[in-house]
């Protein structure tokens, strides 16, 4: 198995925009290169292009839209996040949920332009349509416990075991993240020793005073 992904949603936090931003992402590299794990960062668009010009580590876009450059407005293309540096995009996050053609058309283009697809889901028969689509990634995220400071890793590892069977059942090709709650090395090694490929969190790293120390503490059992 290829090293665990940690990748870091920034959302809208206002924690996590502008000069916070460059400072979680500046604690990312540091812990990704004392570590060898890696580490990306999902900022808002406003700070796509400053970090991915400013740090060697995965930059990710928090939503892509399908449609080919032209005329649209108020859309984000993947031409555009790929000029801006990007590795890729979440797909379908839970707090910006998209149509099953909306899904494959921006997965589609992550593909077309080499970039990496991470399509977020709520359970098992989501996760499974997801594979189907074939993207490179399913994370799985039970809506109730994003934010809640309750580990899904702890409260719900069953929806973790039950999703990557369901995915690798469609499509044994597609690696598979968990998310929400996710605070502590704890907590990322008992997704880990349950086979996904890493995880997908936010509000330990980026609400945190110290996100430096919180990456430290999620890599420490890997
Ligand atoms: O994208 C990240 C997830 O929604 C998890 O958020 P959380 O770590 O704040 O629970």
């Amino acid at each position: 198995m290829s090293s665990p992904l940690i990748l870091v949603n920034l959302k809208t936090y206002k924690e996590g925009m502008g000069n916070r931003a460059h400072m979680i992402a500046q604690a990312a590299q540091a812990v990704s290169q004392e570590s060898g794990v890696t580490i990306g960062v999902a900022p808002g668009y406003i700070d796509l292009h400053p970090l991915c010009h400013h740090f060697s580590i995965p930059v990710y876009a928090q939503h892509v839209d399908g449609c080919e450059p032209g005329a649209n407005t108020g859309h984000t293309t993947v031409e555009a996040i790929r000029a801006a540096g990007a590795a890729g995009s979440l797909v379908n996050h839970s707090e910006r949920r998209l149509t099953i053609a909306d899904i494959e058309a921006s997965i589609r283009g992550l593909r077309n332009q080499k970039l990496i697809s991470v399509v977020c889901s709520n359970n098992e028969s989501t996760s499974a349509g997801a594979a189907a689509l074939a993207p490179d990634y399913v994370a799985i995220e039970p809506p109730e416990l994003i934010g809640s400071g309750v580990s899904v890793s702890k409260a719900n590892p069953e929806i973790i075991k039950r999703s990557i069977a369901a995915v690798h059942a469609v499509n044994p090709n597609v690696r598979v993240l968990t998310g929400a709650g996710i605070q502590s090395g704890e907590c990322v090694k008992i997704a880990v020793d349950l086979g996904t490929d890493g995880v997908l969190l936010a509000s330990s790293v980026v609400k945190s005073k110290e996100p430096a120390a919180i990456l430290r503490d999620l890599v420490s059992k890997l």
